[in-house]
């Protein structure tokens, strides 16, 4: 596998050719069978609007664990909204089980919870027919609700100009994935990893995030310079790579679960993790490992349509995308 994931110009698919259009559609195709990742400029997400996300990221986890539990996360699997405090995620149920015994995974591997944890907040669609959003009372933090309904839907239409260069690079037919997203069932959420004092981890390579695969179609994820995203090599299963983003609205898409039934394994959902490196550890002992912050918009199929197919209507006998979806969060929370 290149060590690099390709960079893709989305400029010249929102304002080019219809021969250009269709290169762009055929790059993104290309990532995706070969990597299952890529990254995306000039994606039409302002940079400002990218910064003040992770501004209103920022205050939200700088508030009081008090005022967050006013928008707490059920304590089911799903829906998949409000805030989730320490231990509630156990991503490395999933994925590949090597190198488990040399990985210190940080949600298992607590000494002081509130330095080791990861915290997180979850957001559907305003209008979702199933699960309500949960938010804080508008108080506690003024425009905070207002800013996320307003990045979910700009964050939407991104997703569906993805799918529709993907369309295009797959020889499908117009809307043939972007008509099975119409009702925006997706979720986007906020990220914070909370700074680790290295003298706490010698001894091991930690994870901040165990690898795992997304499920739905396509992630499009935004992370601050501290870095440690990896994916796995397809070709050398449990070998790991770092992707980096050299700027912060430098988007990171990747392929989930659902595109990948749906084309019967032809594009990739490559497993990933957030990683801390030994060299990172060994550099020096009492360093403190800076907190990270990330925003993830993970899109999703409409509940109705099949896993299996992309049939009109889900036949009779096949999972629907609802059913897969409950299924796999039932086991990323530990629940099943
Ligand atoms: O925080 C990141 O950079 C990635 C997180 C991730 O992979 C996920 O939440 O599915
Ligand atoms: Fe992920």
């Amino acid at each position: 596998m290149e060590t690099t994931v390709a960079t893709i110009d989305f400029d010249s698919f929102d304002h080019g050719s219809a021969d250009e259009k269709k290169i762009v559609g055929n790059a993104i195709a290309e990532a995706f069978r070969r990597q299952g990742f890529l990254k995306l400029v000039n994606h039409g997400i302002p940079r400002h609007t990218i910064e003040e996300l992770f501004r209103w990221s920022e205050r939200f986890f700088a508030l009081p664990d008090a005022i967050k539990a006013k928008a707490p996360h059920p304590p089911n699997p799903i829906p998949n909204r409000g805030y989730s405090g320490v231990g509630l995620e156990n991503t490395s149920i999933h994925g590949s089980q090597e190198n488990k015994v040399t990985l210190i995974d940080l949600k298992t591997f607590l000494v002081t919870k509130a330095l080791f944890d990861q915290e997180c907040f979850d957001q559907g669609a305003e209008d979702d027919r199933l699960y309500a959003n949960i938010w804080l009372p508008e108080d506690d933090l003024p425009g905070f609700r207002s800013f996320m309904e307003e990045y979910y839907r700009i964050a939407y239409q991104c997703q569906q100009r993805i799918l529709a260069a993907l369309e295009l690079g797959l020889g499908m037919a117009p809307k043939t994935l972007t008509g099975r997203h119409s009702r925006a069932e997706n979720e986007l959420r906020l990220t914070h990893y909370p700074l680790v004092p290295v003298k706490q981890l010698r001894g091991g390579n930690c994870t901040r995030i165990s690898e795992h695969t997304d499920f739905g179609t396509i992630t499009l994820l935004f992370q601050d310079a501290v870095g440690g995203l990896e994916i796995e090599d397809p070709l050398q299963p449990g070998r790991y790579r770092p992707i980096e983003s050299t700027a912060l609205d430098e988007m990171i898409v990747n392929l989930g679960d659902c595109l990948q039934h749906w084309t019967k394994g032809q594009l990739r959902s490559t497993r990933h993790r957030v990683h801390i490196a030994q060299s990172d550890l060994d550099a020096d002992p009492n360093a403190i490992l800076a907190e990270r912050f990330s925003v993830a918009y993970f899109a999703k199929p409409n509940r109705s349509c099949s896993i299996q197919s992309l049939a009109a209507e889900c036949p009779p006998g096949e999972q629907t995308v609802g059913d897969f979806l409950l299924q796999r969060s039932s086991t990323t929370y530990g629940y099943a």
